[in-house]
């Protein structure tokens, strides 16, 4: 899908998500977010341990109704798992299917929504290819680690072409050295196929790494505390870009505002801390 970047993909106004309405368990997760994703755009959203990233994300997929609020997605309303975005989980192992080889759990998605066989196993290939993957195609996920299957889910999600991939901590569950595989590849990837991420990771470096833009959310009842441009280099390395002063700083200033997310629920700030730095 080509990115005029002035598009906005994905507008969330004013999303509220209150778990348990009237009983005595009531909690206010979200408060307030308001923020649009333009097409093309690579964000992230950190914040604490339970500040709502995944409630969130849980809403803008369809999977979740909002309390109030609304997303919005290619100028219509979200009601239900809407059909132009893909969500890739952490669990890579429970996403894919055991008894269906590499490109038939890619393709299954498509198939499920009526595309065209020879459409469909284009579509495959080309996001087998996108992920390096195009040598296991006849492999069964658990042929292969952990990596290469979360390799696969992301395929999947490519694959269906969406307005917008929406990642929750992708990455969590594998070992450091195959996430930073796996990072590159998610930006070769957003670049190559002109895509529009908003992935959730608690990982600040991460972040910074990753992303054109990073959301900071504050503690439940959540809001967005800030909103940072990451102004390193479009190409980026793991060895180069992490060891930049720019990278330290950005990573400085994301870190401020976690450890002020922490202690601060709902995000208040006092003439103390100042203005939202953005
Ligand atoms: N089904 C639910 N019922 C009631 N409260 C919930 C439910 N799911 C989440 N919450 C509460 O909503 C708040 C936000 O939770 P959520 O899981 O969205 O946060 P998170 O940022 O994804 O957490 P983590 O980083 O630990 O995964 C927390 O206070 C949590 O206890």
């Amino acid at each position: 899908m080509t990115a005029n970047k002035s598009e906005v993909r994905l507008s969330v106004q004013q999303l509220r998500k209150v778990y348990g309405v009237g009983s005595r368990n009531e909690v206010e997760a979200v408060r307030s977010l308001t923020f649009d994703l333009h097409a093309g755009e690579f964000a992230c959203l950190v914040g604490p341990s339970g500040s709502g990233k995944t409630t969130l994300l849980k809403c803008i997929a369809g999977l979740l109704d909002p309390t109030s609020g609304e997303v919005v997605l290619d100028g219509r309303r979200v009601a239900g798992p809407a059909e132009g975005m893909a969500v890739v989980f952490q669990e890579y192992s429970r996403s894919l299917f055991p008894w269906l080889s590499v490109e038939e759990n890619v393709e299954l998605p498509l198939k499920t929504s009526g595309v065209p066989k020879a459409e469909r196993k284009a579509r495959v290939s080309e996001a087998l290819e996108a992920v390096s993957l195009s040598h296991a195609t006849k492999s069964y996920p658990w042929q292969l680690s952990g990596g290469m299957q979360q390799r696969v889910a992301i395929a999947r999600a490519v694959a269906s072409n969406p307005s917008v991939l929406l990642m929750d901590e992708p990455f969590a569950a594998v070992d450091a050295q195959t996430r930073g595989e796996l990072e590159d590849l998610v930006r070769d990837v957003w670049q190559r196929l002109n895509m529009t991420i908003l992935f959730v990771t608690h990982d600040i470096d991460e972040s910074v790494y990753l992303a054109e833009r990073v959301l900071v959310l504050s503690s439940s009842p959540t809001i967005i505390q800030a909103d940072l441009h990451i102004d390193l280099p479009d190409v980026r390395s793991q060895a180069d870009t992490r060891s930049l002063h720019r990278f330290g700083e950005l990573r400085h200033q994301v870190y401020e505002e976690v450890q002020f997310a922490k202690i601060n629920p709902g995000g208040e700030r006092t003439a103390a801390h100042g203005e939202l730095r953005s």
